[in-house]
């Protein structure tokens, strides 16, 4: 599998200034020169005594003198810098230990990522400027003791911000991919997850600089922040409040500069989120769905010797023991292309996801036998060999790349690390093989950002990757499901292209019958959690199919060459919590026995050479039945004869291709 990429680089964003966030930079900027020369130019009139006290506005002390005779706009100006450094710390504290707090939380396992976001949620519940007014007062008062206490106070929004994007970045199809590859979570963190979520926590550190601020000024204020002979803004404020009813000027200098800071950290925060919008780029061509089907024609069976996958009584569950994948078993042989269709939620994804031992948190699987080639899924296989026998194309190109990564870097990752294959040499063959994906430009756009491609041209970019080291078993999880009809049509041809040239089986999920049946060898038909059927694609192309449910869904498919109408399935498939005992599908069929609500179906093949979970096929058709479908359905169903639950082995598809031939 190859994804993940070597250098993180600097995201290539549409940066768009807003007059909010220039003005917020400018008042900024402008207090930072202040606070570095202020204490040069008006250090000594700051500190001079001997004037007189608690003078009022006039031309020669603007705002008036302090309760010293010290002039109160020269202390003002004078205290920008101990004011924004200790800003600045406070926020510097808060950033850092919050966002490594969280991190922390985020690698841990899930158990103390639970505790820890609990705890995070119940710091969080308390007032920053309480939280830090009893770290001052235990500690002794002063400066340091303030910003130590703010940066603390703020610590746990920048942990669970951290938390919180992470976990939605974790769940994004390019950290499977780097899951895939075997990337160890801290690296993971460094390199994948902590560039995507530096946005929002910028934002956030602009918002930590306005909130320390206030508690900074409140604590100075209150008299357990800044210290005599020290003072911030927080502390003129307080000596002008002593004689603020005769005389209101020396309130007037800090007051201003407080909400001056504050209103530029404000506008830089609200302007960062605004200006930081991804560009995703990529208008989508208009299509027509028959040329999916006229681009397109059915490969052969494969017909090699071992599988090159094979899963033997899958479940994946819950862990309250919910099974929502429950007891799938089936095989790939070398060079096979096998579809995998059902409605939604019908356990496609997780079946295929067990295959690459990508199961997402809580979930575990457990199997009587689970293995890619000799690569027993069971226990701990190796990461290095499940990223480079295992290729995945997911659905959704926008979200296969890591959007802040080169694509040069995201391509020969896996080739570099896990192949021990040279820079140069990985850039060559990943040039080459988005050469062969029909990628324009190859080498450019080595150079380019995911963003700078478009939909379709990610998606070949996909293929690429996945293709780069030549997997055994390629999954593609409605690769063409988020791409225009026309795209489709090349995206599956260069599925098709892959599996000719290297050999390559493909597990294809997908909702589209049409897809499956002109791209496959095979076909499992899978409904709430279970195969119910596994038909060649040449019978579910003549619509030969025997379980009720996959006569429905060819049924409900429309046809673009006829004028019938798709037949809607009535009612839903079952929550798997809600799984009945017997066939799942017996609510919404139209063939349903007494049996049927009673013993789960087993796998059997029928009369047609086909696999189906179904106690009525094969059954003599009851006089004023109702058929299951009114389009699509056989004339009859077929006789059946049991056979062992488990895999269907490589020569009993091939034996069943061979009956279909025959026929
Ligand atoms: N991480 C998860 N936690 C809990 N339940 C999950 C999780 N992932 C999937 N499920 C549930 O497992 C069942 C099977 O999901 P799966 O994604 O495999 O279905 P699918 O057939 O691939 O659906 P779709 O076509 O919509 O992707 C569904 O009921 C789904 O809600």
């Amino acid at each position: 599998m190859t994804v993940a990429a070597v250098k993180p680089a600097a995201p290539r964003r549409r940066l768009r200034p807003t007059p909010g966030l220039i003005a917020g930079l400018t008042v900024m900027a402008a207090l930072l020169l202040l606070a570095l020369v202020a204490p040069w130019i008006w250090g000594d009139e700051a500190e001079a005594l001997g004037g007189t006290p608690y003078l009022p506005s006039s031309s020669e002390h603007w705002f008036g003198t302090d309760p010293q005779g010290r002039d109160v706009l020269a202390r003002t100006l004078v205290a920008t810098r101990t004011t924004l450094l200790m800003c600045f710390g406070a926020t510097a504290i808060a950033a850092v230990g919050g966002i490594g707090l969280g991190a922390a939380i985020w690698v841990a396992g899930p158990r103390v990522r639970e505790i820890g976001q609990r705890l995070i949620d119940v710091m969080i519940s308390y007032p920053a400027v309480l939280l830090a007014m009893i770290v001052a007062a235990v500690l002794s008062p002063g400066a340091v003791t303030s910003v130590v206490a703010i940066g603390l106070a703020t610590c746990p929004a920048f942990a669970r911000l951290t938390t919180n994007l992470a976990a939605n970045i974790a769940a994004r199809d390019f950290v499977s991919t780097a899951r895939l590859l075997g990337v160890p979570p801290l690296r993971l963190l460094r390199r994948h997850i902590v560039p995507n979520i530096a946005e929002p926590l910028l934002v956030l550190v602009s918002v930590a600089f306005t909130v320390s601020l206030k508690a900074l000024s409140g604590l100075s204020f209150l008299g357990i922040g800044v210290q005599i002979p020290s003072y911030d803004w927080g502390k003129l404020l307080a000596d002008g409040l002593q004689d603020i009813y005769n005389n209101p000027a020396p309130v007037i200098g800090p007051s201003v500069a407080i909400v001056l800071a504050g209103l530029a950290g404000g506008l830089i925060g609200d302007g960062l989120a605004a200006a930081l919008s991804p560009n995703e780029g990529g208008g989508r061509a208009r299509g027509d769905r028959a040329k999916v089907k006229a681009a397109l024609g059915a490969l052969d069976a494969s017909a090699a010797a071992g599988a090159v996958a094979v899963a033997d009584d899958l479940v994946v569950s819950l862990p309250d023991g919910t099974r929502l994948v429950d007891g799938v078993s089936l095989s790939i042989a070398p060079g096979e292309i096998v579809g995998v269709v059902g409605e939604s939620g019908s356990g496609k994804s997780l079946t295929a996801m067990s295959l690459a031992k990508l199961l997402p948190e809580p979930l575990r699987s457990d199997a009587a036998q689970l293995r890619v080639g000799d690569l027993d899924l069971t226990g701990n296989p190796s990461r290095s060999r499940l990223a480079t026998e295992i290729g995945i194309v997911y659905q959704d190109p926008s979200s296969s790349f890591n959007p802040v990564l080169k694509l040069g870097g995201q391509l020969t990752e896996t080739l570099r690390v896990h192949g021990g294959v040279g820079r140069g040499e990985a850039r060559r063959r990943a040039v080459e093989q988005l050469k062969l994906a029909h990628v324009t430009h190859p080498e450019a756009r080595m150079k380019q950002y995911p963003h700078e491609l478009s939909g379709g041209q990610r998606q070949r970019a996909m293929i690429a990757s996945a293709m780069l080291t030549k997997p055994k078993l390629l999954i593609a999880d409605e690769p063409t499901t988020a791409l225009d009809v026309t795209v489709q049509a090349e995206v599956l041809k260069l599925l098709l292209e892959a599996n000719e040239r290297d050999g390559t089986a493909i597990l294809l999920i997908s909702h589209d019958i049409a897809v499956v049946s002109s791209v496959c060898d095979r076909v499992l038909v899978m409904y709430s959690g279970r195969l119910v059927e596994e038909l060649t694609a040449g019978q579910l192309r003549a619509k030969d199919a025997q379980h009720p449910y996959t006569r429905a869904l060819l049924a409900a498919t429309p046809a673009v060459d006829e004028d019938t109408e798709p037949a809607s399935i009535p009612g839903r498939p079952p929550q798997p919590a809600d799984r009945p005992a017997g066939c799942a599908f017996a609510p919404r069929c139209a063939l349903v026995r007494p049996v049927c609500h009673e013993e789960r179906p087993l796998l059997r093949i029928t009369g047609t050479g086909s696999r189906a979970a179904c106690h009525v096929v094969g059954e003599p058709a009851e006089a004023g039945a109702p058929a299951a479908v009114e389009a699509g359905a056989p004339a009859a169903v077929h006789e059946t004869s049991d056979v062992p639950a488990g895999p269907v082995l490589p020569e009993q598809g091939a034996a069943q291709d061979a009956e279909e031939t025959a026929r």
